[in-house]
């Protein structure tokens, strides 16, 4: 009652729960409930974290952990550790795109979110973002929007972080070339994640229009190769990442050498391909989700092979990581890693603004 009141008498004074407001946490704290609680009680407006704030707040030291983890507890089909149904999708035909919905609900650890994707087949003249995306992070209890936050920035950075992962499982020992097909947005957060989490002697890269593969090369600052074209860029690479937006295969098994992985991550529509079946077929095929993988890849789903495993289960000791076979990680992105994302940015934020 009495918290309530004082509740009340803060959000009549329109004092506001946001960055500078020490005075209202460190009152609140003497009544033991947690900041959300009282922003849910007060009404107050979820706070927004746009594009620069979440790309300060983010780091792959503390997110790939936790993707690790949560890809883990997805896998192990608990209820109370994670609900995540196959992303629905709406077809926004007149635009060539999709919007797709990815709520995740993580009772156990109280993480409760919604993606809005919006993913397009762009055509080659475009100047718009192949990808855009909103995640809203609410409190599970009471139902109240607890932030609203740029989708892109965690878009690119969790489903690097998954690459990343699967890298480190599956590669073989002492991999040292690393080759990246298309030079977009996901192509630079791979290239972040995959340089700072792994090591490689030697980064290539290949891009269907060579000045993009350039303007990548210069924007990354660190030695890359640029490559003129997909064989000369996977020939010998012991580890190749797809990020193109391309709805045919361009990389193609006879130029992958046996033992190879490869992090698919492009092609999230049933009838859209980036690997030729030659590829799927030769290689031990692992997924984020098998059901998404089955529903959304046209890679599986028309080379008609059987995904082995989960990330997950490998994490879990489940399925083996067949580390000196060919191996591919077909990506399609869940809402589990854009919770725990989400999840992490809001509490590096209420850190930042609390002083906690
Ligand atoms: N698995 C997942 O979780 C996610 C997958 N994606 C997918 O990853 C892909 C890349 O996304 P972004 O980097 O955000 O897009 P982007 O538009 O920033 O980059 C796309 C790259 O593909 C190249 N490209 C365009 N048309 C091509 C073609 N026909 N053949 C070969 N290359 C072509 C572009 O030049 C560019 O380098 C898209 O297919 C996107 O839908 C995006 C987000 C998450
Ligand atoms: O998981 C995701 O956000 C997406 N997967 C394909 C396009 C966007």
């Amino acid at each position: 009652m009495f918290k309530k009141a004082l509740l009340r008498l803060l959000n009549a004074a329109q004092i506001p729960l946001d960055v500078d407001s020490n005075f209202v946490p460190n009152q609140l704290s003497q009544f033991r409930i947690s900041v959300s609680e009282a922003a849910a009680m007060a009404g107050a407006p979820p706070v927004i974290i746009w594009e620069r704030e979440v790309e300060s707040l983010l780091h792959y030291k503390e997110l790939i952990p936790r993707l690790e983890e949560a890809l883990g507890k997805f896998s192990s089909r608990d209820s109370a550790e994670v609900i995540q149904p196959v992303r629905s999708t709406v077809p926004l035909q007149k635009h060539n795109g999709f919007l797709g919905l990815m709520p995740t609900y993580m009772e156990n650890d109280g993480v409760l979110s919604t993606k809005l994707v919006c993913f397009y087949n762009r055509g080659a003249g475009s100047t718009l973002p192949s990808v855009s995306a909103t995640v809203l992070l609410l409190d599970p209890e009471s139902g109240h929007m607890k932030a609203v936050m740029d989708g892109e920035a965690i878009t690119n950075m969790r489903t690097a972080g998954a690459s990343a992962i699967s890298a480190k499982l599956l590669m073989r020992h002492g991999a040292e070339v690393l080759a990246i097909l298309g030079t977009g947005q996901q192509a630079l957060s791979h290239y972040k994640a995959f340089t700072e989490m792994l090591s490689f002697k030697e980064v290539r890269v290949w891009n269907h229009r060579r000045e993009g593969a350039e303007k990548f090369r210069r924007s990354v600052g660190g030695p890359v190769t640029v490559c003129g074209s997909v064989e000369e860029a996977v020939r010998g690479a012991d580890v190749i990442v797809t990020v193109t937006r391309s709805i045919e295969p361009v990389l193609c098994g006879r130029w992958v050498k046996p033992g190879a992985h490869v992090a698919a991550v492009g092609a999230c529509r049933p009838d859209w391909r980036e690997l030729d079946d030659s590829l799927m077929k030769e290689a031990v095929v692992y997924a984020d989700s098998r059901e998404g993988a089955m529903a959304e890849s046209g890679d599986v789903i028309l080379s008609g092979v059987e995904v082995f495993a989960e990330l997950g289960d490998v994490i879990n000791g489940i399925k083996p990581a067949y580390r000196e076979k060919t191996t591919v990680f077909k990506s399609l992105g869940m809402g589990v890693e854009d919770a725990v994302a989400a999840n992490l940015v809001y509490e590096q934020w209420k850190a930042k603004a609390y002083k906690l």
